[in-house]
């Protein structure tokens, strides 16, 4: 085989209806591959519709793809939702299921497409956006005999397993499937929205909560498949008749080679996850194309099993492969684009998710009566015209007509008791449905009871807290009180020792003035004996008086300068005008003498005593200073116990405090849980009413309808003359088309706003 012929991939499939499409969007090179100057390895045919891969190998010749659309890496975001997701919308507007998938290697523009890299840029915003302005601006112009209820969810698989990414705390929701809904995730959160902003809300929401990392070839790398849904229900006022179309928007995980991403531990675990997935999806694809296979492996992955309607199913799907030009990437932009080949190839079945509506089953009774009148009439008149001529009606022929006409009304009897069937199947889902909800009620009341039931013993609890915590804050307050009390008792006993001090240092300067005053006796006049004791008494004084020497020296000087003064002026006024004797001179001197030693006997008997109170005072400062000390020790050890105590009560406040804002906040949210749980019981009461009055009034048509046919069916084995048909067929309105006007829409709200879907009800009876 020449491996260097040129090779061709997707040409020569036929244009199927209900296949998946699928187009191809290759993103400009990005700054790594500029900086290692790599080459686009792509060129873009004028078609629109064609890629050729021109091979970097010796070995390899070019290859050229073909797909629905080719976006070269110039398309704009508005060109790539215009050409590729705009038409699925549409198709759920009109009541079909769609899907709207990203597939391709890491980094090669998936969320780029799907999301864009702002929501609120016009240019930039991605598929989802763009999507929802269709979806709204639709039910803007549309007539207002439509009501539309319009429900988002965003879920996320990581790792094998679905996590609602509106309520990130369900983070293992299982996959489920009935009759009625087909498969679905159980307990996804779906929230109704009436309007864009809201949905971007949701989308930005969860788009916090998704899993991303970070790759060698993308900083933002989605490491999980992300799947975004909307559901718009539609109710035609006039004729009850209903539609439904959900829609997928699922951004994949990218594939990627671990060598070449640098994937390591955590990564690596999410790559291992992600290619194992995604090879699910390939096996299931190829499964679905190769003709042979008689099991597709729908339920070997969470994705696989969540998106089965959407390949090979009830839905119309488009597949967007993204792709890197870099020749760098050659090899895994050959295996995305072989990959988008194989999936042209899977067929789908969609069709409109349709509900019958009273009035359109009365339209078709009323067109079979009308056909039955119209050949009455006719038989009537040829039957007159025959004998007329001359003819008679054998027997047989006119048996023979008959058979033929009512094997005809039979056949059309038995159309119209099918679709009955079929409606009374849908009723009797209907009930099975309305008794599970009933059930999940059940559930929901139970569960009511048990958060009020918490909420009591959560109410107590706080009630003992905040008990607690009164009791805490007057032990606070009471020890507060107390460290008072010893301050102000410390306080007290610090204007003791400064009394007591105060005291002291008058005792000191006291002592002092007394040691002054001795220093002024006057020795000169003083009989040398005496004088020398009397000098040797100062001298000794004057030791122990240190500190006051010099002082003493001064007033010693100033007062025997007076002294001598005086005693010069005593003298001189003894014997003024007479030269004294020696004997009335010695006598003066004798008495002098005496009372100088008297004087001299006072002063110091007068220190001693003023010694002795210093002393005193010296053991009474001595004791002040010891009971001071003691009294500082244990104020110190009072207020470090106390300083400890207070530490330890404003710890415990501290926790309590916590546990208390803890049980405060756990009190609040099961209060809101409670709201929340109530306003859903609600919800489903209101609904399950509506449905159970719809069912009633559907059960009474269906009743009068069965009279009609059996009616019908009398006139048909001519058991009986008038057929009644007639009298019924002006009762009967035609069925109105909603659409295309330009009135406003009214749009649901919330689920009890929800518009009542037609569910023939079967008869009770
Ligand atoms: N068509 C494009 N035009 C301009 N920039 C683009 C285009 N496609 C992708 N990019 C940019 O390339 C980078 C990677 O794109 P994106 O995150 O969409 O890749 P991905 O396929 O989702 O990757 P992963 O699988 O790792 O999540 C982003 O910075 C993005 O803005």
């Amino acid at each position: 085989m020449d491996r260097t012929r040129s090779m061709k991939f997707g040409d020569d499939e036929p244009e199927t209806k209900g296949n998946v499409t699928v187009v191809c969007r290759f993103r400009p090179l990005n700054q790594k591959e500029k900086d290692m100057n790599d080459k686009p390895c792509v060129d873009f045919g004028s078609d629109g519709k064609t890629v050729v891969v021109k091979s970097q190998y010796e070995n390899q010749g070019p290859q050229t793809f073909n797909f629905d659309i080719v976006f070269n890496p110039d398309s704009t975001q508005n060109s790539v939702y215009e050409g590729a997701a705009k038409p699925i919308v549409e198709s759920v507007l009109e009541g079909f299921n769609g899907t709207v998938l990203t597939y391709g290697q890491t980094s090669s523009g998936k969320t780029h497409t799907m999301t864009g890299p702002d929501m609120d840029d016009i240019n930039q915003k991605g598929i989802i956006p763009r999507m929802v302005k269709t979806v709204f601006s639709h039910i803007e112009n549309c007539d207002d005999t439509l009501e539309f209820a319009v429900k988002v969810a965003y879920c996320e698989i990581y790792l094998e397993k679905i996590r609602d990414l509106l309520k990130p705390e369900k983070n293992n929701l299982k996959i489920s499937e009935d009759k009625a809904r087909g498969i679905y995730i159980v307990d996804l959160t779906e929230e109704y929205v009436s309007n864009e902003d809201e949905v971007y809300g949701l989308m930005k929401m969860g788009q916090k909560n998704r899993e991303v990392g970070f790759t060698n070839m993308n900083e933002g790398s989605s490491r999980s498949h992300a799947i975004f849904s909307l559901t718009v229900s539609q109710t035609n006022t006039r004729d009850l008749s209903a539609k439904s179309g959900k829609l997928y928007l699922v951004d994949l995980a990218g594939s990627e080679k671990v060598g070449k991403t640098g994937a390591e531990g955590k990564r690596l675990d999410e790559a291992k996850n992600i290619n194992k997935s995604l090879s699910t999806l390939g096996l299931v694809i190829f499964s679905l194309t190769d003709g042979k296979s008689t099991h597709v492996p729908y339920r070997d992955s969470k994705l696989t099993r969540v998106l089965q309607d959407s390949l090979g199913g009830n839905s119309k799907t488009m597949l967007i492969i993204t792709c890197s030009p870099a020749s760098y990437n050659e090899a895994e932009t050959v295996s995305t684009l072989r990959f988008g080949i194989r999936a042209k190839a899977v067929k789908n079945k969609p069709k409109v998710n349709k509900e019958y509506s009273v009035a359109e089953l009365k339209l078709l009774l009323s067109q079979a009566n009308e056909l039955i009148n119209k050949k009455d009439t006719r038989i009537i008149w040829l039957e007159k015209h025959f004998i007329e001529i001359g003819g008679t009606i054998p027997a047989d022929i006119e048996g023979e007509e008959l058979k033929e006409e009512t094997l005809a009304s039979t056949q059309e009897y038995q159309e119209v008791m099918g679709i009955l069937e079929s409606e009374k199947q849908k009723l009797v889902d209907e009930m099975e449905l309305t008794a599970s909800l009933k059930q999940e009620i059940s559930i929901y009341n139970a569960k009511n009871d048990n958060l009020l039931r918490e909420n009591e013993n959560l109410n107590s609890k706080l009630m003992d807290l905040i008990f607690t915590m009164n009791e805490i804050e007057d032990k606070l307050n009471d020890s507060k009180e107390e460290c008072l009390k010893v301050k102000a008792k410390g306080e007290s006993q610090e204007k003791q020792i400064k009394v007591l001090e105060d005291s002291l240092k008058f005792q000191e300067r006291k002592i002092e003035e007394q040691n002054q005053e001795i220093s002024r006796i006057p020795i000169e006049f003083i009989p040398v004996a005496e004088k020398e004791h009397l000098l040797k008494e100062i001298k000794e004084l004057k030791i122990r008086y240190n500190a006051q020497e010099e002082i003493l020296k001064a007033s010693y000087t100033k007062i025997l300068d007076e002294t001598n003064e005086s005693f010069k002026d005593k003298f001189a006024e003894k014997f003024s005008g007479n030269t004294p004797n020696f004997q009335e001179m010695a006598h003066f001197l004798e008495l002098e003498r005496e009372s100088w030693t008297t004087e001299h006997k006072n002063l110091l008997s007068d220190l001693e005593n003023k010694k002795s109170i210093i002393e005193e005072l010296e053991n009474d400062k001595e004791q002040s200073r010891l009971v001071y000390e003691e009294l500082e020790k244990n104020r110190a050890e009072n207020d470090q116990k106390l300083k400890d105590k207070v530490n330890n009560l404003e710890k415990n406040l501290e926790q309590l405090t916590v546990s208390y804002q803890v049980l405060g906040t756990k009190y609040q949210n099961s209060k809101s849980e409670i709201k929340i749980r109530e306003g859903k019981i609600l919800q489903c009461r209101d609904k399950i009413n509506k449905m159970e009055k719809i069912m009633r009034k559907q059960a009474e048509e269906i009743n009068e309808l069965k009279a009609k046919l059996e009616q019908l069916e009398a006139v048909k084995t001519g058991k009986t003359g008038e057929p009644t048909g007639r009298a019924g067929h002006a009762k009967i309105k035609k069925g109105i088309k909603g659409g295309g006007g330009n009135s406003r829409v009214r749009c649901i709200l919330n689920m009890n706003d929800y518009p009542v879907v037609n569910k023939p009800t079967p008869n009770l009876d």
